[in-house]
């Protein structure tokens, strides 16, 4: 007989995790959430909102928010949904839980660690090696999905038929996630669009126009599409929600916190104060060195990524990135 999945435990109640916890909650789901923070489970549990981290939204009642992470390993399914350079320790905690032996976590973050340049799938099956790992991920702003707009995903699943289960499973009238096989495939777009999008947001914030921004979001699409090959992903993969798509919400929409973190430094801000004005996190800026190294000892082409992580570290300034990259060497198009 066919799993079902009725409860969930997510964890991490940033704006991501809360968004997904409603989501399931509207779906007809039981939702457990943790969080970090104490004050999140407090107003969680106590006004139903998310005060800190999706101000305005009114949650489901069901939705029960605990900073007890081991309340969450009965459920059938997790989500993790914390930043990504907090997930391995996040993580590590239920290491020896054995109640999670073949459950599925379904990894909602997008980025690399840095100090492994790993994706979430492998800290995931060094940390939680007794569960199966699915990726989620698409072109979704939180507040988006929080509040019902139409939204659609990839859920990539190794297995067909536990995916097509959770499919069922977190699927709401506004929330469509569409079926893949490509764990891997599925979340690297993720993270590396992040890194696109602080390039984006420097190209209209220096205000080169909209020719360049596209420019940056087509050869940008080429170098993730050029990593994922490296890396053995199905192709098709990333020219779907998970790839393409988000990497066009992304780049286009000063909503992000990617796109706008690159549009300030394009206006000129330093990074440490457009950072220090956020309690939000921007991925990209920990990804972005992560994925240099990962391009270099891997030996993948991606100068706009490597670019930005040269200007995030002050090696390189914006004006320069570009005189380099329209000095290269001219080449076919094709990957
Ligand atoms: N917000 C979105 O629209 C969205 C959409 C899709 C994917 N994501 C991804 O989801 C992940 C989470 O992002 P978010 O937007 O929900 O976060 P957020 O910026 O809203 O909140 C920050 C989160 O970091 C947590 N945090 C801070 N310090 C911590 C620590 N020391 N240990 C553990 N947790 C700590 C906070 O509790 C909070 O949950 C990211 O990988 C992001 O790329 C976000
Ligand atoms: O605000 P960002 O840049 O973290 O992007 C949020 C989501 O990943 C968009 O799909």
């Amino acid at each position: 007989m066919t799993q079902s999945y009725q409860s969930f435990g997510v964890i991490g109640a940033g704006a991501w995790g809360t968004a997904l916890a409603q989501n399931l909650a509207v779906a007809g789901r039981d939702v457990t959430l943790w969080a970090f923070e104490k004050d999140t489970v407090d107003s969680i549990n106590k006004a139903h909102e998310n005060t800190a981290f999706l101000p305005g939204i009114a949650l489901s009642p069901s939705i029960t928010a605990t900073q007890d992470l081991t309340a969450l390993v009965q459920c059938d399914a997790l989500l993790s949904v914390a930043p990504a350079q907090h997930t391995r320790s996040i993580l590590s905690t239920l290491s020896n839980e054995k109640a999670l032996t073949g459950k599925p976590v379904i990894l909602c973050s997008k980025g690399i660690e840095i100090s492994t340049r790993e994706f979430m799938s492998d800290v995931l099956s060094e940390t939680l090696p007794q569960v199966v790992p699915v990726v989620l991920s698409g072109p979704s702003f939180a507040i988006d999905v929080a509040k019902g707009l139409p939204t659609a995903v990839t859920l990539a699943c190794k297995d067909e038929v536990m995916g097509a289960a959770l499919v069922q499973a977190v699927a709401a009238p506004t929330f469509r996630p569409y079926l893949a096989t490509d764990v891997l495939g599925a979340e690297i777009g993720g993270a590396v669009k992040n890194v696109l999008a602080i390039a984006c947001g420097m190209v209209l914030g220096m205000g080169l126009g909209r020719s360049a921004h596209a420019a940056i979001i087509a050869r940008g699409f080429a170098e993730m599409r050029r990593l994922g090959k490296k890396l053995g992903c199905d192709p098709e993969t990333l020219t779907g929600l998970c790839g393409l798509g988000d990497l066009v919400l992304t780049c286009s929409s000063e909503q992000s916190r990617n796109m706008s973190c690159g549009f300030a430094l394009g206006k000129g801000e330093s990074l440490e104060k457009i950072l220090a004005a956020r309690t939000s996190v921007t991925e990209g800026v920990a990804s972005a060195p992560a994925l240099k190294k990962m391009a270099e000892s891997l030996d993948v082409d991606m100068p706009i990524s490597i670019a930005v992580a040269d200007i995030l570290a002050g090696d390189l300034n914006i004006q320069s990135a570009l005189v380099e990259l329209l000095a290269r060497e001219h080449k076919t198009e094709v990957l």
